[in-house]
């Protein structure tokens, strides 16, 4: 079963192609990464993914659905982390879950979420006051109040010490051993690596190469994903 369609998509921003003729698919239930160098083109195409913009041409399904004309039918659906999200610096973690919580028709229990997600301990805390884990963490939970059978997760271990990246892994493996589709935006490529069942390498608004990790280092003959793609971007650049 297909959860995303994306065929031929662009998307520009004045005389920037940031997005240039994109094609892929990814299955329910697939973790699928999405690497590639600064202003590749990968927060236009989740955005485009979450309906936040509206593709200039090609065509993006979701679950069947375009995200745009049916942004509001999926928003209950998908479940957001985006880059640059913030939140009120005076805004405290157990009151941003239950705030969040109520835009969905079917939230899960926000405090079972916050236990589930580490949270718990931190909920009495004001989001200016956090660190940049902890925030990280409260955006993973929120993205998990609509019960989500796909979650967009655009560089969250961006900045985090090594022990709350690998915490994080951990809740994505959570996640994907529960049968929930992942679109993983990431710099990193151990992180795809160990993560992602396949991976799209984005260079210049373009797919250069989509496949499994395995796969990727096999193509390259190489020993690692972060080789594989120093490989793969040089041919494409
Ligand atoms: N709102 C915008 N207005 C104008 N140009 C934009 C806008 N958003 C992105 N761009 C440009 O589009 C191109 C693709 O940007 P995008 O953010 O999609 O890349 P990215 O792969 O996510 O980069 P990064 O890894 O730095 O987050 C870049 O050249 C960027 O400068």
């Amino acid at each position: 079963m297909t959860a995303i369609e994306v065929t031929d998509l662009r998307k520009s921003y004045g005389p920037t192609r940031a997005v240039d003729g994109v094609s892929f698919t990814v299955a329910k239930g697939e973790t699928f990464g999405v690497v590639g160098h600064n202003g590749a083109g990968k927060t236009t195409t989740v955005e485009c993914l979450v309906g936040l913009r509206r593709p200039d041409s090609g065509s993006v399904r979701v679950f069947g659905e375009d995200p745009v004309r049916r942004r509001r039918v999926l928003a209950q659906r998908i479940g957001v982390q985006l880059q640059e999200s913030e939140l009120p610096d005076r805004l405290r973690v157990g009151e941003a879950m239950r705030l969040f919580a109520a835009f969905y028709e079917r939230p899960d229990d926000w405090r079972a979420v916050m236990d589930r997600w580490g949270l718990a301990s931190i909920a009495r805390k004001a989001y200016g006051d956090l660190s940049g884990g902890q925030k990280q963490r409260l955006k993973l939970g929120m993205a998990m109040l609509g019960r989500p059978e796909l979650v967009v997760l655009d560089e969250l271990t961006t900045g985090l010490d090594p022990v709350a990246r690998r915490e994080t892994w951990t809740l994505i493996g959570d996640l994907k051993a529960s049968g929930t589709t992942v679109v993983l935006v990431s710099h990193y490529m151990d992180e795809a690596e160990e993560l992602c069942d396949r991976v799209a390498v984005f260079s210049r608004g373009t797919v250069a190469a989509l496949a499994g990790p395995r796969e990727l280092v096999d193509i390259t003959g190489t020993s690692s994903l972060e080789q594989a793609y120093f490989a793969l971007i040089g041919e494409a650049r």
